[in-house]
């Protein structure tokens, strides 16, 4: 059973006018209960901040210790609304009683450790939310924290790059983007371009969702940005895999989130047209584009996984430096097929890169039956997006790559599960998207372009998009997109490659994955008590009905004016 520590104090709990009689306070590993008429808890994964009295006496502000916490009104632990702010005055009968309590607190870890978090607020993220929610939510709580606090604003496109590129590490314990997914990806991108990338890779890095997509909060349960920056103070994370992404003679590239082409690709960067929509754009594009479906021939090979269970981070991926620290650098802000000096971790499989008319050697796969794609998804989270959760299924830390694919063209079989079950983690029962687990994958588009201008491209194979056989499918000549994280990638031959448990991702400390027995157990703890009974963090079937049933307006709508006009 658990040790107890018992004191005897006053309690003035934000909202009540005076101070209780006196009670008694309890803390044990995980919460302090102050028992009031009704017993009030305090889990430590809930406090923010604290003040404790910088000088002695005997008077009630030398006596008393204040404690910040975020509370729950809702049972979603990551709902947008449902949290408030309190603060709890605690008033001792003595010194010795004050002292006693703070030397237990910082025992059990009750409050944020001391460390210096870089904070880089994009204020063009989303539709312009960012600043606001730094000015009203992030900086208020820090500010109380504690911590030590750098705050950078981006300047310009891809400045998150630069800023990683260049970081002092010995400055900082920590790097939190208010943001969008995007800059993440560029910090992400930044730190591994770096010569000392391996050092680079060990900071942990963190996002309170101010952007469009989000599907980074979405997956972790930090949508709400009273929770996420309570979890960036608090400091607890994860190890998270990442993808590499090697095209021949090109810079290589880093995905936290996700690689895709076809349906999704196409719809994520032309949703940056609809800017104005928020969240709601992805689905709007979404739609619009299944009834424009595009089929892409190509050839997709997988190497089969190898299975890792939690890596901590001294075994993870043992990199090996593809350079020596000393080497020059590649400018990060360069793109182009100029860069040959590999900075990062080494990529075994680089030479099927170069191999371009043989198959790749077994113990990889072509995938067979596949005339062209519709659809193809590597899903490194459970969430692609605010309103798009896939399964909460996927496993940050094995190793291994879900790849989710389809050549479904028939409009009627994609449009409902797409419109009921895109936000409820249901859209993998229809059997509509066909699902397996890898260690690598190699695409091999039909056709090859760069972003940026699609008409210099080449047809790799001219089988696959100009025979008979492809004009009478409709497959379409043109390249298509290369997405990752929501950036456009040239669509060219390409490696993708697991990176396992390759850094550290900042989590509520309540976040565990459903199969990792272990810490799944101590999460529902801490989720429990958080809010005196069962909680979630997983999106309702409900809402991603709603969310559908309201896009499904907003399709007709378009579909019968695009017939009307
Ligand atoms: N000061 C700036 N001026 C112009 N562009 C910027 C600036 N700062 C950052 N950016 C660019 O804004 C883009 C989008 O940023 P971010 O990811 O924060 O928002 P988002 O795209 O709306 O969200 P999400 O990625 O979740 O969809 C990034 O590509 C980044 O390079």
């Amino acid at each position: 059973m658990a040790t107890l520590t018992e004191f005897t104090c006053k309690v003035q709990v934000s909202g009540s006018r005076k101070p209780s009689g006196p009670i008694a306070l309890t803390l044990d590993q995980h919460e302090m209960v102050l028992h009031d008429k009704s017993l009030l808890r305090v889990p430590y994964c809930s406090i923010y901040g604290y003040e404790a009295p910088n000088q002695q006496g005997q008077d009630e502000n030398s006596l008393t210790v204040v404690i910040h916490t975020i509370t729950w009104t809702s049972a979603d632990l990551s709902s947008v609304s449902g949290t408030k702010k309190a603060t709890h005055r605690i008033l001792f009968n003595n010194q010795s009683d004050l002292e006693r309590f703070m030397d237990e607190a910082k025992k059990y870890d009750a409050f944020p450790k001391p460390r210096r978090i870089l904070l880089v607020v994009n204020p063009n993220g989303g539709i312009g939310k960012a600043k606001h929610i730094c000015d009203t939510v992030v900086k208020p709580m820090l500010e109380k924290s504690g911590l030590i606090i750098k705050e950078q604003h981006t300047e310009y496109a891809r400045h998150a790059v630069d800023i990683a590129h260049n970081l002092d590490l010995d400055s900082v314990d920590d790097l939190v983007v208010v943001s969008g997914d995007g800059v993440l990806h560029e910090i992400v991108n930044g730190l591994l371009s770096r010569p000392d990338w391996d050092r680079a890779r060990k900071l942990p890095v963190g996002i309170i969702p101010a952007g469009s997509a989000n599907a980074i909060a979405t997956s972790f349960g930090t949508r709400n940005p009273y929770v996420a920056t309570l979890s960036a103070i608090r400091g607890r994370t994860i190890k998270m895999d990442i993808y590499s992404l090697s095209q021949l003679n090109r810079p290589r590239k880093y995905a936290l989130l996700l690689f895709s082409w076809g349906m999704m690709a196409d719809s994520d960067i032309e949703s940056d047209n609809y800017r104005w929509l928020g969240a709601f754009r992805f689905e709007i594009a979404g739609f619009i584009r299944m009834f424009r479906l595009r089929r892409y021939a190509g050839k997709v090979y997988v190497l089969p996984p190898t299975r890792r269970e939690e890596i901590d981070s001294t075994a993870s991926a043992s990199p090996t430096l593809a350079t020596p620290p000393d080497s020059p650098s590649h400018n990060p802000t360069t793109t182009g097929s100029a860069s040959t000096t590999e900075v990062g971790p080494e990529s075994r499989y680089r030479s099927l890169l170069e191999k371009v008319d043989e198959e790749p050697p077994r113990p990889w796969k072509l995938l067979r039956n596949m005339p062209y794609y519709t659809m193809l998804l590597l899903l490194n989270v459970p969430a692609a997006g605010e309103n798009i959760f896939f399964t909460n299924t996927i496993r940050i830390n094995d190793g291994v790559m879900r790849l989710f694919y389809s050549c479904e063209t028939q409009f009627r079989k994609i449009f409902l599960p797409f419109v009921l079950d895109l936000a409820n983690g249901k859209l993998l029962q229809h059997g509509l998207l066909r699902d397996i687990e890898c260690g690598g994958v190699l695409v091999v588009p039909g056709v090859e372009g760069k972003p940026s201008d699609e008409s210099t491209h080449e047809v790799v194979n001219p089988e696959l998009v100009t025979s008979p056989w492809a004009k009478t499918r409709s497959v379409y000549t043109k390249p298509g997109i290369f997405d990752i994280d929501g950036e456009v990638m040239p669509t060219t031959r390409t490696l993708i490659e697991v990176l396992p448990s390759f850094m550290d991702l900042v989590v509520p400390e309540w976040y565990s994955h459903e199969q990792d027995k272990g810490a799944q157990a101590e999460a529902a703890r801490e989720r429990t008590q958080l809010l005196g009974k069962a909680a979630t963090i997983i999106p309702s079937s409900s809402k991603g009905s709603a969310i559908g049933l309201a896009v499904l307006g907003v399709v007709l709508l378009y579909v019968t004016y695009s017939l009307v006009f």
